[in-house]
């Protein structure tokens, strides 16, 4: 069932593939995709999808994400296997346990920051005061409680990303997918965002889920999943150099998930001091 979709524990694992397939197009035209694609994501994790241009990730996580079904395989996001789910369930699930993040901001235009951030609450059915109340929390938590008010065209692009990360969030989903989110942002501003994520994945137990051509940004990753032709080839375990750089930045601390929820007013500082003086 949709609503008993057990709470992520620390270390769990939140999302398993196996042997995934995905073809588009119909006869001669047909293009397999996914071809046996495995893949998991843990709980208080970033973990990176890679590969060339075309080998499918946006597929997998489309498919991991609700959006897309698999034609064959297995597909279970917080121990619910996806296949067995209706449409409207689907679409309900997805509401509920993801976050979406993308590379162009995809924030309305004529709606404050408050106002996108608060979205998916309204979405749920929330009244919209009690949603923009939640999304003027988390924007101060991100760094941007002065700029709730604001229309996205007076924000810097790394402001516009932390506010679609607190739109991602709002509704507090244990899986957070993001496609290439720092391709339109500079190195400095990607790599604010990208710890930003790192410690949300943490103190969350969310499993954070990224596709990226973006090299400068693979110092954040815990487990870097290798794609090509459809295909994960190869597995690489970053879990210590990802804990010693959220240990640098929480002032030598262990970044222990058991923990109450780590101060990350440090890396919030310097999202801030980055970029928040438009
Ligand atoms: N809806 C669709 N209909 C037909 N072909 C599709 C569809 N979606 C994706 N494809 C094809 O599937 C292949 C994989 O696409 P996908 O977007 O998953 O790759 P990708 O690894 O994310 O690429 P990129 O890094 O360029 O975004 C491509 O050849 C693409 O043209």
């Amino acid at each position: 069932m949709v609503d008993t979709a057990p709470e992520p524990r620390p270390d769990a694992v939140l999302v398993a593939c196996s042997g995934v397939e995905k073809s588009f197009g119909e006869g001669n035209a047909k293009v397999r995709v996914l071809r046996g694609a495995s893949f998991d994501a843990h709980a208080g994790e970033m973990t990176y999808l890679v590969g060339p241009s075309g080998c499918g990730k946006t597929t997998l996580i489309s498919v991991i994400g609700a959006i897309l079904s698999a034609d064959d395989g297995e597909v279970s996001v917080l121990g619910t296997d996806l296949r067995v789910l209706s449409r409207p369930k689907l679409a309900d699930f997805r509401l509920r346990h993801f976050g979406f993040v993308f590379q162009q901001f995809n924030l309305l235009p004529a709606l404050t920051a408050a106002e996108n951030a608060a979205i998916p609450r309204v979405a749920r059915g929330e009244s919209t005061g009690d949603a923009e109340e939640h999304a003027r929390q988390l924007l101060a938590e991100l760094g941007l409680g002065d700029h709730a008010d604001k229309m996205p065209a007076q924000l810097s692009g790394g402001q516009q990303q932390r506010v679609a990360i607190a739109r991602a969030l709002v509704h507090e989903p244990s899986v957070l997918i993001c496609d290439e989110p720092t391709a339109s942002l500079d190195a400095a501003s990607g790599s604010n965002v990208m710890a930003l994520l790192s410690d949300l994945a943490v103190e969350g137990d969310r499993s954070v889920i990224i596709v990226t051509h973006d090299d400068r940004i693979f110092d954040h990753a815990d487990v870097i999943h290798h794609m090509a032709d459809g295909e994960i080839e190869e597995v690489e375990d970053r879990r210590e150099q990802a804990g010693r750089r959220r240990e640098e930045r929480n002032g030598g601390r262990p970044a222990d998930r058991r923990e109450e929820a780590p101060e990350t007013d440090a890396v919030r500082g310097s999202c801030a001091g980055n970029d928040q003086n438009r």
